[in-house]
């Protein structure tokens, strides 16, 4: 799926395998908004870590997820990047408690080069006893 911000007209949605794209137009690829479309992901604002089961991602689009981009362009340290969080969030977990009054559902977010918290959430880190 293919977001096109056309001058300044509306959002249009193009949902097949190739669209004209007049001279001029800029191309903007929202992956926002393509991790929030139902069609891809249900119930999307839900935490369900099993839809990334490899039965489930053979069922979704190669670019309905699209964190590091695709194509030639994509991010060369997609794979250091997700070892990277899944070091430290194995390290966090397995050495703390973590707990948060903030709700995720009451979050607000602003969009920079990358897409950021409007303020600051409170986390207590309680280390864990052995
Ligand atoms: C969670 C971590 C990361 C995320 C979400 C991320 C995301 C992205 C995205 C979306 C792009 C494409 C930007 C575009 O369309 O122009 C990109 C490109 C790039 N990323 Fe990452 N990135 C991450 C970590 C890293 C790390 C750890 C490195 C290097 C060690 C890295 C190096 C690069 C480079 C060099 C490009 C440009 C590739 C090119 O234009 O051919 N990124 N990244």
């Amino acid at each position: 799926m293919l977001f096109l911000f056309i001058s300044d007209s509306p959002l249009s949605e193009y949902n097949g395998n190739q669209v004209d794209v007049p001279v001029g137009t800029q191309v903007a690829i929202v992956p926002w908004a393509i991790h929030r479309n139902e069609d891809y992901w249900p119930n999307p604002e839900t935490f369900n870590p099993d839809r990334f089961l490899p039965e489930e991602c053979a069922k979704r689009h190669a670019y309905a997820y699209l964190p590091f981009s695709a194509g030639p362009r994509n991010c060369i340290g997609l794979k250091l990047g997700l070892n990277e969080m899944k070091t430290v969030a194995a390290h966090v977990l397995r050495n703390f408690n973590v707990s948060s009054t903030d709700r995720f559902g009451g979050c607000s977010f602003v969009a920079h080069v990358t897409i950021t918290p409007e303020r600051d959430y409170n986390f207590v880190m309680k280390r864990r006893a052995f």
